[in-house]
């Protein structure tokens, strides 16, 4: 596993930790970065009892986004290069977290920059701590965002909002973020991994086959016609109404005990 992504496994509950802190967890357009989570996302889905996926970062940033030095030394490069390194860099990241079939949670402990905002809004769930900030900032170094921000962030914030946020490069703290629906919650600094592991252990004591079909139903139905997802819905119905874990969850009900979970 690579040096820049700390993998670590407590039951069912992964925990990515971006590990640069001497650089604010600053991404690189190809490289390493790039192949830490295409891979640690391959593992993730190798590893078919893990329930829920946490994102951090280490230090005090939770990632400042595009490596900027490396950026400098990109000066005068071609069109072309450019276009393909993207493409064969950064832009694996959303397409690598965005499929995770696991409910992931981003736990931002710090500033979240450009790509590292965009990093956040890959994950299912955000929630801040009372130190953490969040710029769309790609503007204010004169680039666009390169890597699906302009999809994420409408996304997680509405249009309006994330065209504000994408034309003047504002940075927002935590209250504006929890009011805009950019976070969840905002908790004190030091109770962020705690609020986060909570999180993830009350996710990931639900069934979990349907946790992942309903992970699918809320990602599909931000791009499909109402009809198509009550089809979609109603398929994966049919698999939920046959668990062992739909049957133990409504006996439990009735016998006024807690349900326990096979995923079966
Ligand atoms: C393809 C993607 C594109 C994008 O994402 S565009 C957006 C690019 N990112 C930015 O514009 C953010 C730049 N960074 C910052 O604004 C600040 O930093 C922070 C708010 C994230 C953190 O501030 P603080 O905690 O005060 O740290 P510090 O003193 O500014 O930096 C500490 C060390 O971290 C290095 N660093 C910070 N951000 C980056 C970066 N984005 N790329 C490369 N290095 C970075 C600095 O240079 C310095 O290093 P040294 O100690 O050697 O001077």
């Amino acid at each position: 596993m690579s040096d820049f992504l700390l993998f670590e496994r407590d039951g069912p509950v992964v925990t990515l930790t971006m590990n640069a802190p001497e650089r604010r967890n600053a991404l690189s357009i190809e490289g390493e970065t790039n192949e830490a989570f295409t891979e640690a996302c391959r593992r993730i889905a190798a590893e078919v009892d893990v329930r829920a996926v946490i994102l951090t970062g280490a230090g005090t940033a939770f990632s400042a986004g595009g490596d900027l030095k490396a950026m400098r030394e990109r000066f005068g490069m071609k069109p072309a290069d450019i276009r393909e390194s993207y493409r064969r860099g950064i832009q694996r990241i959303p397409l690598a977290l965005y499929d995770l079939d696991v409910p992931t949670i981003a736990a931002v402990n710090g500033p979240a920059i450009g790509a590292g905002l965009d990093l956040a809004c890959m994950c299912d769930i955000r929630i801040g701590a009372e130190s953490s900030s969040y710029a769309e900032s790609f503007v204010s170094v004169g680039i666009v965002p390169g890597d699906g921000g302009a999809w994420l962030l409408p996304r997680a914030v509405g249009q309006s909002k994330a065209a504000e946020m994408a034309f003047t490069g504002d940075r927002l703290d935590a209250r504006a973020a929890l009011e805009c629906g950019l976070i969840s919650q905002v908790v004190p600094d030091a109770a962020l991994m705690d609020a986060a592991r909570a999180l993830a252990g009350r996710i990931a004591r639900n069934p979990p086959q349907v946790l992942r079909m309903t992970k699918r139903l809320l990602r599909e139905g931000q791009h499909m016609r109402l009809s198509s997802l009550l089809e979609m819905s109603a398929a994966f119905q049919a698999l939920a109404h046959t668990t062992r874990d739909h049957e133990e969850a409504v006996n439990a009900w009735f016998d006024k005990r807690k349900p326990v979970f096979e995923g079966r």
